[in-house]
């Protein structure tokens, strides 16, 4: 979005105008205050807590154990990092698939403790009663279809959606059932580039990509995997900007061997008491 509202803050109504305008949208994970301050400098206009802060942040292998009160720890340092970023939170597994009042109520929790602008939920046709009752109590929700990992066991690992006549088909309806139960953007995880420009194509509502391709109207990374922090294997869609795991390794050691050598802490680096000296 702008850069010449660089500093003003983004809201739900900006994303519509982006979509207009054809200006991408930038959106990238953030578990942390440290992070947040820096993405926020840096222009990006979605902060996304995700639910892969199970992974990235607790080291487990989905994101199916992370709770609510996980999520919105992390959430409420992210916000007291961002000035224009627009913060929206996962509502992770097990806090909206019993339904439209449970969904609302995990939601009612984000807005009231966090302080995030938005909530994001997975799923298209399956999940549109649970995004229309939090739209309607004026909760701006962020869609998530395609490959959804909270679904991963049922839809039998990391497979790409979409593909094929059928799949093709139902990757549409859940686009328009999550535009149509009032989303104001819609994430597409996993999906062939031609059918997630189609979507892109014929929604409303802009779509911020993951592995979806370059016509999607926004795009979003995990932050570790695109400042190369994982050590792990990354998904193939990922480009690493900065290996700031070499960064922080070559740190780590250069500290690691100044104290083992004695060369840190300094005279500089230490207190002295001129009466004593
Ligand atoms: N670090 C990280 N990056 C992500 O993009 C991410 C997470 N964690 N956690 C939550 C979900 C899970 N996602 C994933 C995880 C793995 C693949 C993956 O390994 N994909 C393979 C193809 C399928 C396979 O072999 O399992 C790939 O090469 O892209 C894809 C998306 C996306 N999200
Ligand atoms: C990858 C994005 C879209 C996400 O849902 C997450 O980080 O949890
Ligand atoms: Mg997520």
């Amino acid at each position: 979005m702008s850069e010449q509202a660089a500093r003003k803050r983004v809201r739900i109504r900006h994303f519509a105008q982006a979509k207009a305008s054809g200006e991408k949208i930038t959106a990238l994970t953030s578990y942390d205050v440290q992070t947040a301050r820096i993405f926020d400098e840096a222009g990006i206009d979605v902060l996304l807590v995700g639910d892969s802060a199970a992974n990235v942040v607790l080291g487990l292998d989905t994101t199916l154990p992370i709770t609510v009160d996980e999520i919105i720890t992390l959430a409420k340092a992210v916000v007291r990092g961002a000035s224009r970023a627009l913060v929206v939170a996962d509502l992770p597994f097990g806090s909206y698939e019993r339904g439209p009042e449970q969904a609302l109520d995990t939601a009612v929790r984000f807005m009231k403790e966090t302080g995030v602008a938005a909530v994001k939920l997975e799923g298209g046709e399956r999940s549109a009663d649970v995004i229309r009752r939090i739209v309607d109590a004026g909760i701006p929700v962020m869609g998530h279809i395609g490959f959804t990992p909270q679904a991963e066991h049922g839809l039998g690992g990391h497979v790409i959606q979409g593909k094929g006549e059928t799949g093709r088909a139902q990757l549409l309806r859940d686009a328009l059932a999550v535009q149509e139960a009032g989303a104001f953007a819609v994430v597409l995880e996993m999906v062939p580039a031609k059918i997630a420009a189609e979507v892109s194509a014929q929604l409303e509502i802009p779509t911020i990509g993951i592995g979806a391709g370059a016509g999607c109207d926004g795009q979003i990374l995990v932050w570790t995997d695109a400042l190369g922090l994982g050590s792990g294997r990354v998904p193939s869609f990922v480009r690493a900007f900065a290996d700031a795991r070499a960064v922080f390794l070559d740190a780590a050691t250069a500290y690691r061997d100044a104290v083992k050598d004695g060369t840190f802490p300094a005279a500089s680096e230490s207190f002295s008491d001129p009466t004593a000296d």
